[in-house]
C-alpha cells in the first residue's frame, strides 16, 4: 500500500520540511475555486499555528494512504467543499505520536523513527499491531466495569485511530456491547463524569447564526456520514442533553468498523438545545447548556439553521442519520428534509429494516407467509411505527395488496392500551394509520389475549412490560411464538432472554435490541439474536456513499432488509437463530451495501456513474482497512 508521505510527495505542491518545530511536517496547499482570496492569511495563521502548537489538520482530499480509500476522497471532494486554500497532512516527531490517525505507537519501524525525529521519543522495542492488539485486549480484560473498559477503549480510539479500529473489528462480539448498547448508554450518563477528550461537534444555542463556521472549524473537509443527536431520547433512558454525544460517536465508530467508511469522512454531532432532565441540571458535571429545551418556532429554525449550513458545507450527497431524537420531532424532521437532503432516521428507518429482516428469517423456522401472521407492538413511537409500516409495504409488494389492508394484520398498544378507532381524535398522526375497528382494550396483557398475535413487538424503551402472563399467553395460542424485546439499553428490555426461553419452555424465537448471553433451558443451549440496527445503518450508509444516492427512499429499506435476511444460514437456524452473527459484519454490510445501491441506481437516486458492474465487490474493495501503513 502506498506510504502515506509518499502518497502525498505525489500531490500539488510541497513544502517539506521548512517549518520549524514540525520539522519533517508535509504542507500541501492550493486546492479548490476559492482559494485565490483566502490563500495567504489562512495559509499564513496556518503555518503559525504549526510553528507554535505543531498544529495538525488532516487532508480534506484525503490521498494519504492510498488505495481504495481514495475512492471516497477523489469522488466526494467536490469543488463547492473544498473552500479551504491549505491543508497539512503529516506532522513527525512529537507531534507525530500525538496524532491518533497517523500514530502507531511502538510499532514504528527503526527507519521510521530515523525518518520522522521519533528517535529517543519511544522505548526501543518494536512491536506489531497484532502483539499490541494482544496486549490491549489482555489490559481491557482485567477491567471488570464495563464502564472502565468504555474509558480505556475510548482512549485508545484518541490516541490511535487504527489500532482503536483493528482491535474492534477483530473482536466484534466481545467488543460491540463496549463501544456501544449497552454501555455507551451508561457512559451517556455519566458523560459529565468521565469527560476527558472531546470527540466530535457540539452545537449549541449559543452558536445561533454561526453554525456554518462551527462546521468549518471541523478539521475534515470532506465528510460522508454525519450522525446527530439532539439527546432528547437516548436509547430507553430519555432526555441526556448534552451528553447524549456518546451515541453519535459510537454510531460512528460502527460505521467504520462494521460499514468500512474512512473514520475521518465520519462526523458526530450533537445539537445542544438545552435538557429537561433536572438532574442534569443540576449536576455540577454536566457539560451541557443549563436550561430547558428549546422548543416550537425556535427549535424548528436551529435545525433548519443546521441542516442548511450541512448542505452548504459538504454537499447534497452527505448522509444525515439522525438519531435517538424524541418522537415528536424525530417524525417531522424525517417528512421535512427528506425531500431536499439525504436523510436517514436510525430508529424509524434502521430499525424497522433490522426487525423486517429478522421476521423474514424467522419465517424459515415459524412457517406461514408474511400475511399469515399478525403482529402486535408494545409501543407506538418511532420504532414501533416504522417497523410495523416496512412489514405492511414488504406484506403489500410481495402479495400486491394495497398497504391499508396489509396494515389490518397490525396492531399497536400504547401508554393508554390498544389503539383503535375510537381513540383516532386523539391519537398523533404517526398513530392513526393503526387505529384499527376494535373494542377499547387497556393493556397489553388483554390486548394479546384478544388479538392472538403469532408475532409481539416490544418497542416502547420500557424494561420488564413483557411479563410471565404476557409471555405464557403467547406460548398457549403458538407453537412457536415470535419474541423480540427490542427497547435498549438492557435495563429496558421487555424481558430477558432467559425469561421468553423459561417461560415458553423453550420455544419462543428470541431476539433483543441489547446483547444477551446464550440461555441454557432443559439441557439445551439457546443462542439470542440481537435485533439492533447496527446490523443495517452501517451497509446502508456505505450503500449511499458508493452509488453517490442523493436521497433515501423506502424500497431502500426493504433492499437492506432482504439483504440481511438472505446472511442468515442453515447453521444459524438450527441454533434459533434470526440473525447471523456480528463475527461476519463486514461481509454482510457489503451485501446490504451492495442491494442498497442497486436500488438507488434502478431508481434512479444514485449518481456515481458507471455503475459497477459488481456492487458487492465493489463495497468490498471501498472499505477502510485500519491496518498500519509504513511511511517512508
Ligand atoms: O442504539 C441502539 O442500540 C439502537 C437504537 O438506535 C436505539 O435504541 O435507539
Ligand atoms: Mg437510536
Amino acid at each position: 500500500m502506498a506510504a502515506a508521505l509518499i502518497a502525498l510527495q505525489r500531490s500539488t505542491t510541497l513544502l517539506r520540511r521548512s517549518v520549524g518545530a514540525g520539522a519533517g511536517a508535509v504542507v500541501r496547499c492550493g486546492v479548490g475555486r476559492e482559494q485565490a482570496p483566502l490563500k495567504g492569511v489562512v495559509m499564513e495563521s496556518t503555518l503559525k499555528g504549526i510553528r507554535e502548537e505543531g498544529a495538525s489538520v488532516l487532508d480534506p482530499k484525503s490521498t494519504v494512504g492510498g488505495g481504495v480509500e481514495d475512492v471516497y476522497g477523489e469522488d466526494r471532494a467536490t469543488e463547492e467543499q473544498l473552500v479551504t486554500p491549505w491543508t497539512l497532512s503529516v506532522a513527525s516527531g512529537y507531534t507525530l505520536l500525538r496524532n491518533p490517525v497517523y500514530n502507531k505507537g511502538l510499532a514504528f519501524t527503526e527507519k521510521e523513527r530515523d525518518a520522522h525525529y521519533l528517535r529517543g521519543l519511544l522505548p526501543p522495542a518494536i512491536v506489531s499491531q497484532e502483539l499490541q492488539e494482544k496486549k490491549l485486549m489482555h489490559n481491557l480484560r482485567q477491567y471488570e466495569v464495563p464502564l472502565q473498559r468504555y474509558m480505556a477503549i475510548m482512549d485508545l480510539q484518541v490516541r490511535n485511530e487504527r489500532l482503536f479500529y483493528k482491535l474492534l473489528i477483530d473482536n466484534v462480539e466481545e467488543l460491540l456491547p463496549i463501544v456501544y448498547t449497552p454501555t455507551v448508554g451508561e457512559a451517556c450518563q455519566k458523560y459529565g463524569c468521565i469527560f476527558r477528550h472531546p470527540q466530535g461537534l457540539y452545537i449549541s444555542l449559543k452558536e445561533k447564526g454561526k453554525i456554518l463556521e462551527v462546521l468549518k472549524n471541523w478539521p475534515q473537509r470532506t465528510i460522508q456520514v454525519i450522525v446527530v443527536t439532539d439527546g432528547e431520547r437516548i436509547l430507553g433512558l430519555g432526555d441526556l442533553g448534552c451528553q447524549g454525544m456518546g451515541i453519535p460517536v459510537g454510531k460512528l465508530s460502527l460505521y467504520t468498523a462494521l460499514g468500512g467508511l474512512r473514520p475521518s469522512a465520519c462526523l458526530p454531532i450533537t445539537i445542544d438545545v438545552g435538557t429537561n432532565n433536572e438532574s442534569l441540571l443540576k449536576d455540577e458535571f454536566y457539560i451541557g447548556l443549563r436550561q430547558k429545551r428549546a422548543t416550537g418556532q425556535e427549535y424548528a429554525d436551529f435545525l433548519h439553521e443546521f441542516m442548511t449550513a450541512v448542505k452548504q458545507n459538504y454537499g447534497e450527497k452527505v448522509l444525515i442519520q439522525f438519531e435517538d431524537f424524541a418522537n415528536h420531532n424525530a417524525f417531522e424532521l424525517l417528512a421535512k428534509y427528506g425531500t431536499t437532503h439525504l436523510v436517514f432516521n436510525d430508529d424509524i428507518q434502521g430499525t424497522a429494516s433490522v426487525v423486517l429482516a429478522g421476521l423474514v428469517a424467522a419465517l424459515n423456522l415459524v412457517g406461514g407467509s408474511l400475511t399469515e401472521h399478525t403482529f402486535l407492538f408494545l409501543g407506538a413511537g418511532e420504532a414501533g411505527t416504522g417497523i410495523a409500516e416496512l412489514i405492511a409495504l414488504e406484506m403489500s409488494k410481495r402479495t400486491k395488496t394495497p398497504v391499508e389492508e396489509c396494515r389490518k394484520r397490525i396492531w399497536l398498544v400504547d401508554s393508554k392500551g390498544l389503539i383503535v378507532s375510537s381513540r383516532k381524535e386523539s391519537l398523533q398522526h404517526f398513530k392513526k394509520p393503526w387505529a384499527h375497528e376494535h373494542e377499547p382494550i387497556k393493556d397489553l396483557l388483554g390486548a394479546v389475549k384478544a388479538i392472538k398475535p403469532t408475532v409481539l413487538i416490544g418497542s416502547s424503551g420500557v424494561g420488564k412490560t413483557f411479563t410471565k402472563e404476557v409471555v405464557e399467553t403467547m406460548a398457549s395460542c403458538n407453537e412457536k411464538p415470535i419474541i423480540l424485546a427490542l427497547s435498549n439499553p438492557t435495563s429496558q428490555s421487555e424481558c430477558t432472554a432467559e425469561e421468553a426461553y423459561t417461560w415458553t419452555q423453550g420455544r419462543a424465537i428470541f431476539a433483543s435490541g441489547s446483547p444477551f448471553d446464550p440461555v441454557e433451558f432443559n439441557g439445551k443451549i439457546f443462542v439470542p439474536g440481537q435485533a439492533n440496527n447496527a446490523y443495517i445503518f452501517p451497509g446502508f450508509g456505505l450503500g449511499l456513499v458508493i452509488s453517490g444516492a442523493i436521497r433515501v427512499h423506502d424500497d431502500m429499506l426493504l433492499a437492506a432488509s432482504e439483504a440481511l435476511a438472505a446472511q442468515v444460514t442453515q447453521e444459524n437456524f438450527e441454533k434459533g437463530l434470526i440473525y447471523p452473527p456480528f463475527t461476519n459484519i463486514r461481509k454482510i454490510s457489503a451485501n446490504i451495501a451492495a442491494n442498497v445501491a442497486a436500488k438507488a441506481y434502478e431508481l434512479g437516486l444514485a449518481t456515481k456513474l458507471p455503475r459497477p458492474e459488481n456492487l458487492v465487490k465493489y463495497a468490498e474493495s471501498c472499505m477502510y482497512t485500519p491496518v498500519y501503513r509504513s511511511y517512508r
